[in-house]
C-alpha cells in the first residue's frame, strides 16, 4: 500500500467518524425552539462534563486502590518467599559459615538442596569448641590422624558420640553398643556431615562402614524426597557400591538398620540372585532411598531402565581402590556418570589401602576432596607435603608370620597348621584360608575333607546360594575352617576369626593387607600365617616393607628373595615414577 493511498483512506475514515458523531448529537437534542434547544444543549453539555469528571475520579480512585492491593500482595508474597527460603535452608542444614574458602561456593542443585564444599548441615557443638587446642592435638597425635585439604580448619574431631549434634536419628541412640567413635569416624564425620567429598583411609576392621553410613542417612533425612515418582521408576538418593556380593549384603544390613530408625529404606542388589525380587524391593513404598550394590547388577538395572540414579545426591565407593582398578573402572564411570554431577552430589571413598595408581581417577569423580588418613603412613621425606602417597599399612594388632616353604609341601603344612591352631580348647576356633584360584579352593577343600577336617568354601565357581550357605556356616561356627579366594578378602566382618592362613600369596600386596584384615577387627588381636614360596618372590620386597612397618619379624629366608619393590605402572598411563637417570648425558648419534 502506498503512503498516499494510506492517507486518503485515513481521511475518509475521519469523515465517517465525524458525521456519525453529529448524527448522535442530533438524536439526543430536543428539537423544540432554537434558543431552547441551545440552552438545553448547553445544560446537557455541562451535565455530560460533570458526569465525565465524576467517572474519571471514580476510575482514578479504583485504579489507586487496585494498585495498592497489588503492591500489598506482592510485598506479602516476597516476605513469604524469603521466609520459606530461610526455613528450607535451615531444614537442609545449609548454615552459612564464615570459614568457607573461596572454592566452597554453594552450588544450587536440582533437588532443592545445595552442595557446599564447606559446612552446611553440620554445626560443631559448643562442647567440642570448648575443648582446649592441646587436647585436640593430643588426640590427633595419639590416634595418628592426618587430615589433608581440610578447607575448614576449625572442624575438630568428634571424640565422643555425645559431641555429635542432636538429630532425630541420633535421638534413637544408634551407637548404644559402642563406647566411642573409632578414629576414622571421629576424624571424618565433621567433614562428611558438612557435605564435603572425603577420601577415608584407615586400617581393616576400624569401623569405616559406620563412618560413611551415618552421613549418608543424615543427608537423606535433611534432603527432600521427590515424591512425584512420575513413571514409577525407583530413584534412590544414595548409592553405595561394593566389590563383592557378600560385602554388599553386609553393608546393606548395617545401613538398613540405621536408615530404618528414620523411616528410610535400603535395598541390596547383587548378581547371582533373582532380578525380579530385587526389582520389586526397589520399587516398594514409592521407591527405595538407598541402594547398596555390586557394579554388575546395578549396571544391568540401569541399562534396562529398572532404576534411575538421576536423583543420587550421596555416592560411596566402599573398598574404593578395588572399585577404581581396571576390573571395575568402566562400571564405576557409568554408575557415577548416571548420578547427579559431582558438583551436585557428595562423593565418599573409603578403603584400607590407597595405591597411587587409583588416586588420579578417584579425584576425577570428586570435588576437592578432604583426605582423612589414620595411621602413620607417610613415607620418609613426605611429611606434610600432602603429595598423595599413602604407605601401605597392615592392622597393627595382627601378628604376622611368614614361612618360606617348598611349593610341593604347602598343603601338608596347611594341615599341620590347622591341627596346631585348633588344639584343645581352641578346637572350634575360626580359621580362614586363602587360596588364589577357584579350582585351587575346590582341590584344597577335598584334600582337607579327606583328612577329617571340617571345611567349607567360598569362591566364584559356586552358586550364590552355596556361597551364602558356606559363609553362614562359618559365621555360625558349624564349620570352623573356610577356604576362600579373594572374593572374601575385602570388607567381610566375621566375628572371632582367630587366624588367617595365606596358602597362596595374592596377586597384589594390597590384597595381602585386606586378607589378613579379616582377623583382628574392632580393636581385637589376630594372627596371620603366610606360606611363601619361590613362585611369590616378586612380592618379597613389598611384603618385607609391610612387615617392617608393622614391627613384625622378617624371616631371613624371605630376605633371600630380595627387598626391591616392583614399581607399579598403569596399563595405559605407564609408570607412576621417574625411571630415567637424568644425570646421564644423551649420546649424540650422527647420521652420515
Ligand atoms: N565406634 C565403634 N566402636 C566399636 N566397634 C565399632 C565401632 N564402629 C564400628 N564397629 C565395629 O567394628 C567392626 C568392623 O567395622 P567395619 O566392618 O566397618 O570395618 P572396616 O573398617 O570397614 O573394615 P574393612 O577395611 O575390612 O572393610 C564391625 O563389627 C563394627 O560393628
Amino acid at each position: 500500500m502506498s503512503a498516499g493511498k494510506k492517507h486518503a483512506r485515513s481521511d475518509a475514515e475521519e469523515q465517517v467518524a465525524r458525521s456519525s458523531k453529529k448524527v448522535k448529537t442530533d438524536e439526543v437534542a430536543d428539537p423544540t425552539t432554537d434558543s431552547d434547544a441551545a440552552a438545553a444543549l448547553k445544560a446537557e453539555k455541562k451535565q455530560k462534563k460533570k458526569d465525565k469528571k465524576e467517572k474519571k475520579d471514580k476510575k482514578d480512585k479504583k485504579d489507586k486502590s487496585e494498585k495498592k492491593d497489588k503492591k500489598d500482595k506482592k510485598d506479602k508474597k516476597e516476605k513469604k518467599e524469603k521466609k520459606d527460603k530461610k526455613e528450607n535452608g535451615e531444614s537442609n542444614g545449609h548454615v552459612a559459615t564464615t570459614t568457607e574458602s573461596s572454592e566452597s561456593e554453594a552450588v544450587p542443585v536440582t533437588n532443592g538442596t545445595t552442595k557446599s564444599n564447606g559446612a552446611y548441615s553440620y554445626k560443631q557443638t559448643a562442647a567440642i569448641s570448648a575443648i582446649p587446642e592441646s587436647e585436640i592435638e593430643a588426640f590427633l597425635k595419639e590416634k595418628e590422624i592426618k587430615i589433608t585439604n581440610a578447607s575448614d580448619s576449625t572442624l575438630r574431631p568428634i571424640m565422643k558420640f555425645s559431641q555429635l549434634p542432636s538429630t532425630n536419628l541420633l535421638s534413637k541412640n544408634p551407637f548404644a553398643s559402642y563406647s566411642s567413635p573409632t578414629p576414622i569416624q571421629a576424624a571424618s564425620w565433621p567433614f562428611t556431615l558438612s557435605g564435603r567429598d572425603v577420601i577415608g583411609i584407615a586400617e581393616t576392621g576400624s569401623g569405616k562402614t559406620m563412618a560413611f553410613s551415618l552421613p549418608c542417612v543424615e543427608k537423606l533425612v535433611s534432603s527432600p524426597k521427590d515424591k512425584s515418582n512420575r513413571d514409577r521408576t525407583p530413584r534412590p538418593r544414595a548409592v553405595i557400591v561394593s566389590p563383592t556380593r557378600e560385602l554388599a549384603m553386609q553393608t546393606h544390613e548395617a545401613i538398613a538398620g540405621l536408615a530404618s530408625l528414620v523411616n528410610l529404606s535400603a535395598v541390596c542388589v547383587y548378581g547371582g540372585a533373582s532380578k525380579d525380587d530385587q526389582r520389586k524391593l526397589m520399587a516398594k513404598n514409592n521407591g527405595v532411598d538407598i541402594i547398596v550394590a555390586t557394579p554388575g547388577r546395578l549396571k544391568d538395572f540401569l541399562s534396562e531402565g529398572s532404576i534411575s540414579l538421576e536423583n543420587v545426591i550421596f555416592a560411596v565407593l566402599d573398598e574404593a581402590d578395588r572399585m577404581l582398578d581396571k576390573g571395575f573402572e568402566e562400571d564405576i564411570k557409568l554408575i557415577l556418570g548416571s548420578c547427579l554431577p559431582r558438583e551436585q552430589r557428595q562423593t565418599l571413598m573409603f578403603t584400607a589401602t590407597w595405591p597411587i595408581s587409583v588416586q588420579g581417577l578417584a579425584e576425577s569423580f570428586m570435588v576437592n576432596p578432604t583426605r582423612v588418613t589414620i595411621g602413620n603412613r607417610t613415607r620418609a621425606g613426605e611429611e606434610g607435603t600432602g603429595s598423595g602417597s599413602v604407605e601401605l599399612q597392615a592392622n597393627s594388632r595382627i601378628e604376622q608370620k611368614v614361612e618360606v616353604v617348598d611349593p610341593r609341601g604347602k598343603e601338608q603344612r596347611l594341615v599341620e597348621l590347622l591341627r596346631e591352631a585348633q588344639r584343645g580348647s581352641a578346637k572350634d576356633d575360626r580359621i580362614l584360608v586363602f587360596a588364589l584360584y577357584k579350582k585351587e579352593c575346590t582341590r584344597v577343600e577335598e584334600f582337607l575333607s579327606r583328612r577329617g577336617i571340617k571345611v567349607c568354601s567360598i569362591h566364584g565357581d559356586l552358586r550364590q546360594d552355596q556361597r551364602t550357605r558356606s559363609l553362614e556356616a562359618f559365621k555360625a561356627g558349624t564349620t570352623s575352617v573356610l577356604i576362600a579366594t579373594d572374593v572374601a578378602a575385602r570388607g567381610l566382618d566375621i566375628p572371632e576369626v582367630k587366624l588367617v592362613i595365606n596358602l597362596t600369596f595374592p596377586l597384589t600386596i594390597e590384597d595381602y593387607v585386606h586378607r589378613i584384615g579379616r582377623t583382628g577387627r574392632a580393636g581385637k588381636k589376630g594372627k596371620a600365617i603366610t606360606l611363601f614360596t619361590e613362585h611369590d618372590k616378586a612380592h618379597s620386597g613389598s611384603l618385607v616393607n609391610v612387615l617392617r612397618a608393622a614391627q613384625q619379624e622378617v624371616p631371613e629366608d624371605l630376605l633371600k628373595f630380595g627387598t626391591t619393590v616392583k614399581k607399579k605402572a598403569h596399563a595405559e598411563y605407564g609408570a607412576f615414577f621417574k625411571d630415567v637417570d637424568m644425570s646421564k648425558k644423551a649420546t649424540k648419534i650422527t647420521f652420515d
